[in-house]
């Protein structure tokens, strides 16, 4: 769920001095996309600038790249600093500066790293640059992607005869497109040269008439997964485009000064102050193709699959809450488990205490508060109990370090309830995923309050299954929804189920993706959300923590009515938006079941 960023200015940098004072308008533009988008991912973050019609013999495109949380200001303060070396006479000079000074640039890509495939390390920080002496061959890429078919990908590469440097998703998706590329460039080479002999003039013909699309087409055949790729060429067409199931999200302005594109609404609304309705959301399988001259245009690379499988996550957890309707769909969230809080509660208001775990359960909370006062109709005892003290999201921060800041993240307000058990404490949280934040620091703490007992919600169901599209959860031990589901097996003398489903998964290990079955639902099926609820409540129920705990989880059908428009639900149902899913998921329990699921 990394973040991207990417800005086309289509008038000359002059237009900007002279209209808002400044040529590094599409800069101070990056800026604020990208800082915007920290919550997408803090592992690393890069900026890549291309400078249209340099001369030959000058530098045409810059690339900054930073690994770290404070990977955004480090890039920014170094572009700064190079700047701040330019003499008052260059930087007042567009022309000068374009010349002199790095990143005077009209196209800008930038991304925030949060890494699908558990590899750190700056290389891995997009964006990706494949250099070439033809700067119509030149690619520098970004995205927001994750393929579940890397092992079929880099095969086929090396079986054209190609050396993939390295197996990491990112490299093979530049070898990919470049590969592509470069027969897209030769094949209108070969058509234009019969036209004209001028070698200046064939590359700037091959410019004007190279079709992106088709190269993007050929090579997104062989992917599996779910993406948002944006990519620019060294003299200057760019485009993005997005996976035909529409899993990962993306959105654009088009003004006639700029084009923008990010990962999330509100991020440009923000950014370029404009309405939700001036923004337009790129539809699944499509393109959308900027030329070096400023046109832009939209095709379609796959037609969209006809089930689309837009991420609810995104909805829930991953983006940010400030987009209208994501606004509106937590809130929604958080409504619709009235009924069940108050039956937790057995219907006792007064000496219950409502509150929520920061950050992004902050809006569902707004909901639940909604929901419980239009069933009740007496006012209800709302109270800010816990504190996130460190600004970072542990859920998506790198395994090693995370059971370590969960217990350090958060404390609670002393004073907030009653003590000596009176009062009962609801407080909601978006997710519960593995377990560790409720188990190392939230349950522990709020302990210390001395409730009588603790209902934890969540605003969406049961994450039973790993991503594969969009964040690096690959095994299945770590989701506390199976752990419980495979205790409740053992317990109840069913371990057969689960070396059937073993068996099962391996029968068809070796079989093409397209016919992989998802058998690791059979897990589940036996029991109903509330037993598994239940059994997840006792396994993350520390031992001095001496009050009961109980646990809500929205349904999937709630999650259907409050996001009706996102209806990818996979790491809750198992029901994977394309055959790799099922592939990785059949791996995953013969992983876990043959006990490698800690490697
Ligand atoms: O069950 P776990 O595997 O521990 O993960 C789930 C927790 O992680 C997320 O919070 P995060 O720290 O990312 O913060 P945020 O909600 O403030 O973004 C989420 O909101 C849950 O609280
Ligand atoms: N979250 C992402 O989109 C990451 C992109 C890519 N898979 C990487 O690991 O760098």
């Amino acid at each position: 769920m990394c973040g991207i960023a990417m800005v086309r200015l289509l008038k000359p940098l002059d237009y900007y001095q002279e209209k808002y004072g400044t040529w590094q308008y599409g800069l101070q533009k990056m800026y604020l996309l990208m800082e915007k988008q920290h919550n997408r991912g803090q592992e690393g973050a890069g900026l890549a600038t291309v400078k249209l019609d340099m001369p030959a013999g000058e530098e045409y495109i810059w690339r900054e790249r930073v690994e770290g949380k404070n990977a955004i200001q480090e890039i920014f303060a170094t572009i700064n600093k190079k700047m701040s070396n330019a003499t008052a006479d260059v930087y007042r000079n567009v022309a000068k500066s374009k010349e002199e000074l790095p990143f005077a640039g009209e196209l800008y890509l930038g991304h925030l790293r949060y890494s699908t495939t558990g590899r750190s390390g700056l290389s891995y920080v997009h964006p990706f640059l494949r250099r070439h002496n033809w700067k119509n061959r030149t690619l520098v890429l970004a995205g927001n992607f994750n393929l579940t078919n890397v092992d079929e990908l880099f095969d086929h590469l090396t079986l054209k005869g190609q050396h993939p440097r390295d197996k990491g998703d990112t490299f093979l998706m530049l070898e990919s497109l470049g590969f592509q590329l470069d027969q897209e460039v030769q094949k209108e080479y070969d058509i234009i040269k019969k036209r004209y002999s001028n070698d200046l003039v064939i590359t700037q013909k091959i410019e004007e008439n190279l079709d992106i699309a088709s190269f993007i087409r050929k090579s997104e055949k062989m992917w599996d997964g779910g993406y948002v790729i944006c990519g620019m060429l060294g003299h200057g067409d760019s485009f993005v485009f997005r996976d035909p199931k529409g899993i990962r999200p993306a959105f654009y302005y088009i003004s006639d000064e700029i084009v923008v594109t990010a990962s999330e609404r509100p991020v440009i609304q923000t950014a370029m102050n404009v309405k939700e309705e001036d923004i337009k959301e790129l539809q699944p399988g499509e393109a959308m193709i900027i030329k070096k001259d400023g046109t832009v245009k939209f095709e379609t690379i796959r037609s969209a699959a006809p089930e689309l499988a837009k991420c609810s996550f995104e909805r829930i957890y991953f983006s940010r809450g400030s987009d209208i309707d994501i606004y509106r769909e937590r809130k929604q969230l958080g409504e619709s488990l009235a009924q069940p809080i108050l039956k937790a509660i057995d219907n006792d208001i007064e000496n219950t205490v409502f509150s929520f775990i920061p950050n992004t359960a902050e809006v569902a909370f707004y909901g639940m508060k909604d929901g419980i006062k239009a069933s009740t109709k007496v006012p209800i005892r709302v109270e800010k109990v816990l504190i996130k003290d460190i600004k970072l999201r542990t859920f998506i921060s790198s395994n090693n370090e995370r059971d370590d800041l969960a217990t350090h993240v958060y404390d609670v307000t002393y004073g907030s309830i009653r003590r000596g058990k009176v009062d009962n404490l609801v407080c909601i949280d978006d997710s519960i995923v593995r377990g560790t934040t409720l188990k190392q620091s939230i349950l522990k703490i709020l302990n210390r309050l001395e409730p009588k007992k603790i209902v934890i919600v969540s605003s969406s169901p049961q994450v039973r299954f790993p991503d594969y599209y969009g964040i690096d959860m690959a095994r299945m031990n770590e989701f506390c929804a199976f752990r419980a589901a495979i205790e409740l097996l053992k317990e109840s003398g069913r371990q057969s189920l689960i070396d059937a489903v073993y068996h099962k998964s391996k029968a068809q290990e070796n079989l093409p993706k397209e016919q992989v079955v998802n058998y690791v639902t059979e897990i589940y099926e036996p029991f109903t959300q509330d037993e598994i609820s239940k059994k997840i409540a006792e396994m993350l129920t520390p031992g001095d923590v001496n009050c009961p705990v109980e646990l809500v989880y929205q349904t999937i059908d709630g999650l259907h009515k409050a996001c009706p428009n996102h209806t990818g639900d996979w790491y809750f149902s198992g029901n994977y938006p394309t055959p790799g899913g099922n592939r990785l998921v059949n791996k995953a329990f013969i992983n876990y079941y043959e006990g490698r699921d800690n490697n």
